[in-house]
């Protein structure tokens, strides 16, 4: 019997609209997911579809509201017998961000599995319906249950936890940077190479959380001659704050100071502008332990791990554990 995918539409590129056969000129999020669903036929062959349309945006304009909206319904589909998967179509420029925050957030086992494109539905050569083909395919198959939340791209299986967009222009725009990816698709076969490790979904303390708004978090990016005044400001209007620090989540001498006064009454945890490596606790650029490293997680993904800890709760040392754990 056919498995049954539900697929939830987000806008970005996949339902982009622009001059026929151009790629670069266009506007994301314009076309409905029934078309585009209508124009791969082949999919119908994988699973029976319901198609829901949450929203219609550039990924870009994706809030907190919107991913209290989808897990919610995300959730929702994971005590219906009737549903044995869920695809997310989404903008690839926030792709990462929503996965990881579903990720830590879904409170089911079901396959869960995000994909978009570069390039725009009315594309020559547009990317999106093998891109949307594999998702299905992805979500229909047993062994992306209890896989974590899973991305589709160009022929490769991600994790939701450590997918970064790595090119803007590109089709193959992703990557996951030391880990390399988990998978690769063959049409519809499903190639797994490993799984992540790291807890997630039904088994992650986000899961059963009551999140109804999230604790503001913002992002302070390091650059030469940065001054501290940055910091000042964005601490002020925030609940938490995260560094996107140089190498492995290094300042100047005066971002260290201002970090060492902010820490006594806020959040902050030190990541890297780096694409790859690991940032660990630092005795030279942080010797009182006022910080909390954010390890692999890029800046981005940090902040909403921030976001989700604040909001169970406001102990330094147990939010310092979250980061290790996730
Ligand atoms: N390729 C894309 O999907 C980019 C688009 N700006 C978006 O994120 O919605």
């Amino acid at each position: 019997m056919k498995k049954h995918i539900i697929i939830i539409a987000t806008g970005g590129t996949i339902a982009g609209s622009g001059e026929a056969g151009k790629a670069a000129d266009y506007q994301a999020g314009r076309i409905d997911v029934s078309e585009i669903v209508r124009s791969v036929p082949a999919i119908s062959h994988l699973a029976e579809l319901t198609t829901i349309q949450l929203c219609n945006i550039d990924s870009n304009d994706m809030t907190e509201d919107t991913w209290l909206r989808l897990r919610d319904q995300i959730n929702a589909f994971g005590s219906d017998p009737d549903v044995d998967g869920i695809v997310v179509t989404h903008g690839t420029d926030t792709l990462e961000e929503t996965a990881f925050f579903l990720n830590l957030t879904v409170n089911h086992r079901k396959p869960v599995v995000l994909t978009g494109s570069m390039r725009p539905a009315t594309a020559a050569s547009a990317d999106g319906p093998m891109n949307l083909y594999q998702a299905v395919a992805l979500a229909a198959s047993e062994e992306a249950v209890n896989a974590g939340v899973l991305a589709v791209f160009s022929d490769t299986i991600y994790s939701g936890r450590d997918i970064q967009k790595i090119n803007s222009y590109k089709t193959d725009a992703f990557e996951i940077g030391d880990f390399g990816c988990l998978g690769y698709m063959r049409d519809d076969q499903v190639y797994f190479l490993s799984k992540t490790d790291k807890p997630h979904t039904a088994d992650s303390i986000f899961a059963q959380a009551e999140l109804s708004a999230l604790p503001k978090v913002a992002i302070a990016y390091y650059h030469c001659g940065a001054d501290r005044q940055t910091l000042e400001l964005l601490s002020e209007r925030c609940d938490g704050l995260v560094i996107a620090g140089s190498g492995s989540g290094n300042y100047s001498s005066e971002w260290k100071e201002t970090i060492h006064r902010l820490a006594e009454t806020k959040i902050i945890v030190r990541s890297s502008r780096v694409l790859q490596g690991i940032v660990f606790d630092s005795p030279f650029f942080d010797p009182g332990h006022d910080t909390i490293p954010s390890y692999t997680l890029s800046p981005q993904k940090a902040r909403i791990l921030l976001m989700l800890a604040l909001s169970v709760t406001g102990e330094r040392e147990q939010i310092r554990t979250i980061f290790e754990t996730y």
